[in-house]
């Protein structure tokens, strides 16, 4: 039973929450985030199953997240979406209970503390994401470039600073990845402004049918948004 025990008493910084605005501290020393994407080298877009993910070249400083809650730069890794299969659900993080239609995470780590991002993934500040909401109306045409499971495509000089909303507004609180291994190494940061996608292209999420290498392999990817965990006593810190 010990190890039972052990689990429970660790689980105590899980994502995603629902984040209570009036209930966030506004906090005078949070600086704003710092986004340094100009130079960002996107190399793929894959559909890994569970979502589709696009990867940067993290082998140096050039893309990178800074400033708030962060004591250093930390380097963009991947960024992936989360979603649902009806436009009233799909975001992992909510605002007072309610749901976005879905949720970009933007994965970075950091290099300076640690020599790879495995290592960092397992550390309390080794990795910090950026979450961006996704309302319903404009144009994220990702989806078009794969939507084969096992698929890698070229995606070179991709700025994901397209996708950031008018305001880097944001609220901070430390918790985990939202997917296993649900490691408690994430340093959250949640802008409080969505972007707007059109519902024909949050669709194509939808319908992300994809086959494997095996024919007949059809599997239909949705829901891959994980409900909101126990605040278990954290605090949730808001930017001026
Ligand atoms: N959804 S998440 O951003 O917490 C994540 N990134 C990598 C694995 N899981
Ligand atoms: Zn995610």
């Amino acid at each position: 039973v010990s190890w039972l025990v052990d689990k429970l008493v660790f689980i105590l910084r899980q994502s995603p929450i629902d984040i209570v605005p009036h209930q966030a501290s506004r906090d005078p020393n949070l600086s704003q985030i710092v986004l340094n994407y100009d130079r960002c080298t996107s190399i793929n877009i894959s559909n890994n199953g569970h979502s589709v993910v696009v990867e940067f070249d993290d082998t140096d400083d050039r893309s990178v997240i800074q400033g708030g809650p962060l004591d250093n730069p930390y380097r963009l890794k991947q960024f992936h979406f989360h979603w649902g299969e009806k436009g009233c659900e799909g975001s992992e993080h909510t605002v007072s209970g309610n749901s976005y239609a879905s949720e970009l995470h933007l994965v970075h780590w950091n290099a300076v503390k640690y020599k790879t991002f495995d290592e960092a993934a397992t550390a309390p500040d080794g990795l910090a994401v950026l979450g961006i909401f996704l309302d319903q109306k404009q144009n994220v045409n990702l989806l078009q470039f794969c939507s084969l499971l096992g698929s890698i495509t070229d995606f070179k000089d991709f700025n994901p600073k397209c996708l950031l909303p008018s305001s880097l507004h944001y609220w901070t609180y430390l918790g985990s990845l939202t997917t296993p291994p649900l490691h408690e190494s994430v340093i959250w940061i949640v802008l409080k402004d969505p972007i707007t996608v059109s519902e024909k292209q949050l669709g194509k999420f939808r319908m992300l049918l994809f086959t494997g290498e095996e024919e007949d392999q059809r599997l239909r990817m949705e829901n891959n948004f994980r409900p909101p965990q126990p605040l278990k006593g954290r605090k949730v810190r808001s930017s001026n």
